[in-house]
């Protein structure tokens, strides 16, 4: 809807009005062109003031809409008859202007915005192009490299930036819709001949081709398969080269190409799941809406090492105070200069000051005695760990939360070492802490609703994508992995080079291969677990035994390389070689080839001629079988909650939606017949074997993705 008033005698102010974010449905289109017809046929009206309702301009399209029977007035008829009317429509951009919300700015004669609001056409992450004029109408008034710049990477700018690139005309800390009135009774009557964006030319840089040129290997490079980004060059380059009408058209062209995309309705489940993620509920009962998070002024934290380092920065840069723990004096002393660099680079950055007084450093665990809440993340031990809980049990105020960072260990049991096991839930933070925009919080039997909407709100604090999980060895991210990595080793095995499974991985868009990852993150860590579940065996065994565990198909091959001492990038030497330890580019290591070869030998296993749909095949659909275990056992409440955090934390890409959104555009069916081949194939691998849900969700009629639910009726409530 858009609501019309007539202001100071002579302006008419057309409202959009369509909250949360003032999109552009089909009411809010015909409101417009309904309250532009008045405000141009009315005599006494000399200019005109476009604004949003409740301090925001418009978030763009209705992404709702997208998929749908769409009706209403269509957006770029619209934009033209604003830029085409005979009295200056002035756009008063307050809170936002994205996207078509952009664009319809783009197509007033001038724009005037506040201070805090920010501008861009992020359409690219929605596998989308700005297609009401964006691209043809941005390069004609900022030049071709900035609208390159801003349209492929989707990048929002503030308004100071807005108007350095002469996006807006003027930029105000008053009230914009007053200025905004100032400014069009100030313009009315004047010539609007240059203000018409879309009659200007297309500034040309004299190296126009290598600009393209450039832009377009820059995307390709980044884009890992996405479509969108390559589109907004071709889509700008038209802006360059031919005449606007027929820009126009080729923006259409490209823009229906992608609108029907697979990549488009993945980015854009992905961005509703994003935001869906934040209603969590628990099989006990507990909701977002109903659960009542206690502020938390004080933190701490127990551990200055990797993870304790990275949280205490993201928890001072929220502003919380921290009292940072760690009982190791050289650690501490490396950590204190560690989180202070770390909090001066992201200063630096965003133009704050350094939050550095916000951390205090202690090596006692004494000093957590006044907290709200603290976050232990010490070595990936349960008795060390236990004790600590036994410890903050005792010296914590009444009340203040026990959270811990494990990556996978039993939160019950950490919970029953304390005296009120209803303050404990996980918080798993990724490496870098302060840096990953993934927090899993995990609620365990006993965590109250009041802890775990607690752990949510600080992740949203420390601008986190909060996933609320239950509590099971590795979680949601980490347990899906197990099986993901296992396939890899079996893959080895059977004849596959490291080299082979990451570029099939890489290819379909991952941002790096297992093999790459793993030597990044360190081989030892997995070591670490398994040893400690007693599945690494004392010394290198041979025969029947040498592959088995617990009566399943077992690889030892990354056991054996960690007793090589070779843990990754961190010792120079893992999967691949690199140029000396700490080293970052990976090279094929024919010390490694020549390993394979003499492990196969010794187990009699004979290298077959594996192709690329075997890998992919074996490793994703051995990781989604896992998916949708952990929503068979409640463990997440929905695909989304999975898809969210394999993108955010595992590098899934994007424009794929995530691994349960993936099952569903290749076909649950399929899926589920290719897990029964490769369970037949491999039949000792019980992760495999293709799980009850999958065949319930088949069975009845593998309804789409946002249906699932539906079928899974676990006692979590719908969202
Ligand atoms: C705006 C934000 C920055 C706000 O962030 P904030 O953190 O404050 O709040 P939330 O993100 O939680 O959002 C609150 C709430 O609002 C929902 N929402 C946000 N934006 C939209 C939107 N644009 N549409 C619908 N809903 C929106 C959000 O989902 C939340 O609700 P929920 O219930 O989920 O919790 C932030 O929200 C943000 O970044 N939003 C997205 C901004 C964006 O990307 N805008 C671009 C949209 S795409 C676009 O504008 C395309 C244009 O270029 C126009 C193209 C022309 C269209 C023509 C179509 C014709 C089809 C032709 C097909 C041809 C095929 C054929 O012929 O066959
Ligand atoms: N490294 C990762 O990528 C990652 C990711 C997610 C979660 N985690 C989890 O985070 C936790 C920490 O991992 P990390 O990689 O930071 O380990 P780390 O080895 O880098 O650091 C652990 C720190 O804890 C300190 N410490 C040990 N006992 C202590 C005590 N009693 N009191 C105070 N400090 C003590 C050690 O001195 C060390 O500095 C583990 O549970 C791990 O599983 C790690």
């Amino acid at each position: 809807m858009a609501l019309y008033t007539r202001v100071s005698g002579s302006v008419g102010v057309i409202t959009l009005q369509n909250p949360p974010v003032n999109a552009l449905s089909a009411a809010v289109r015909q409101g417009i062109v309904d309250m532009m017809d008045r405000a141009l046929s009315e005599p006494e009206v000399k200019s005109v003031v476009i604004c949003g309702q409740n301090g925001k301009f418009c978030g763009g399209a209705d992404i709702k809409e997208f998929g749908t029977n769409m009706s209403g007035p269509a957006l770029i008829p619209l934009i033209d008859r604003i830029e085409s009317a005979a009295k200056p429509v002035v756009a008063a951009i307050e809170g936002i202007a994205l996207g078509g919300g952009l664009e319809l700015a783009l197509g007033c004669h001038y724009r005037i915005a506040h201070s805090k609001a920010k501008l861009g056409l992020p359409e690219v992450s929605l596998g989308l192009l700005p297609g009401a004029g964006g691209t043809q109408r941005l390069p004609r008034l900022i030049s071709i490299p900035a609208a390159l710049e801003l349209i492929t990477t989707g990048r929002h700018v503030t308004a100071a930036e807005a108007l350095q690139l002469g996006i807006v005309d003027k930029v105000t800390d008053r009230n914009t819709l007053d200025e905004a009135v100032k400014f069009a009774l100030s313009v009315a009557g004047k010539s609007l001949d240059l203000h018409r964006i879309s009659t200007n030319p297309c500034p040309h840089p004299p190296d126009v081709d290598a600009v393209f040129e450039t832009a377009m290997q820059r995307v390709r490079q980044r884009a890992r398969g996405a479509l969108a980004p390559v589109a907004c060059v071709q889509a700008v380059r038209a802006a360059a080269t031919l005449p606007y009408a027929h820009g126009m058209e080729r923006e259409r062209e490209l823009f229906k190409g992608l609108f029907t995309s697979g990549q488009a309705r993945a980015l854009q489940y992905y961005f509703f799941a994003q935001r869906a993620v934040g209603r969590w509920s628990t099989p006990g009962g507990a909701r977002w809406d109903t659960s009542k998070p206690r502020p938390v002024r004080r933190a701490a934290v127990i551990g200055l090492g990797t993870m304790g380092r990275g949280i205490t920065v993201a928890l001072a840069q929220a502003g919380l105070s921290v009292v940072a723990v760690e009982t190791n004096e050289k650690q501490l002393t490396e950590a204190k200069q560690g989180v202070s660099d770390m909090l001066e680079r992201g200063a630096r950055r965003r133009g704050v000051p350094p939050a550095l007084d916000k951390v205090i450093y202690s090596h006692k665990i004494q000093a957590v005695a006044d907290v709200d809440l603290v976050i232990e993340a010490v070595f990936e031990d349960m008795e060390l760990k236990k004790a600590i809980f036994q410890q903050l049990s005792a010296l914590c105020k009444p009340g203040t939360f026990l959270c811990t960072n494990t990556s996978g260990l039993d939160i019950d049991e950490l919970a029953a070492q304390t005296q009120n096991p209803e303050l404990v839930v996980g918080m798993h933070f990724f490496a870098p802490a302060h840096v990953m925009k993934l927090l899993e919080v995990v609620y365990g039997q006993k965590s109250s609703p009041q802890a775990v909407a607690t752990a949510m709100q600080i992740g949203s604090k420390i601008g986190k994508v909060s996933v609320a999980v239950g509590n099971c060895r590795g979680f949601v991210g980490n347990r899906i992995l197990k099986p993901y990595l296992e396939q890899a080793f079996f893959l080895l095995e059977e004849g596959a080079t490291p080299e082979l499974v990451d570029k099939v991985l890489e290819e379909f868009g991952f941002a790096m291969g297992v093999f790459r990852m793993s030597d990044l993150s360190g081989l030892d860590v997995g070591w670490r677990v398994r040893k400690a579940i007693g599945l690494v065996a004392p010394e290198a065994l041979t025969g029947p035994y040498a592959r088995v565990r617990e009566g399943h198909r077992y690889s030892p091959l990354g056991d054996l390389l960690c007793e090589q001492v070779r843990f990754g990038q961190k010792t120079g030497r893992g999967w691949y070689q690199y140029d000396k330890p700490g080293g970052r580019v990976a090279k094929p290591d024919p010390w490694l080839h020549r390993f394979l070869e003499e492990y196969r030998a010794q187990h009699g296993l004979v290298a077959r001629r594996i192709d690329h749909q075997e890998v992919l095949d074996r490793c994703l659909y051995a990781l989604i079988n896992e998916g949708f275990r952990i929503l068979e056992d409640g463990i997440a409440a929905g695909p989304e909650d999975i898809d969210v955090i394999y993108v955010l934390g595992y590098g899934w890409p994007q424009h794929r939606g995530g691994p349960m959104f993936y099952a569903g555009m290749v076909g649950l069916n399929k899926v589920l017949e290719r897990l029964e081949h490769y369970h037949q194939v491999h039949p000792d691998v019980p992760n495999l074997q293709p799980c009850s849900l999958l065949r319930k969700l088949v069975a009845s009629g593998s309804p789409p993705i946002n249906k699932w639910r539906e079928v899974i009726k676990k006692p979590h409530s719908q969202l």
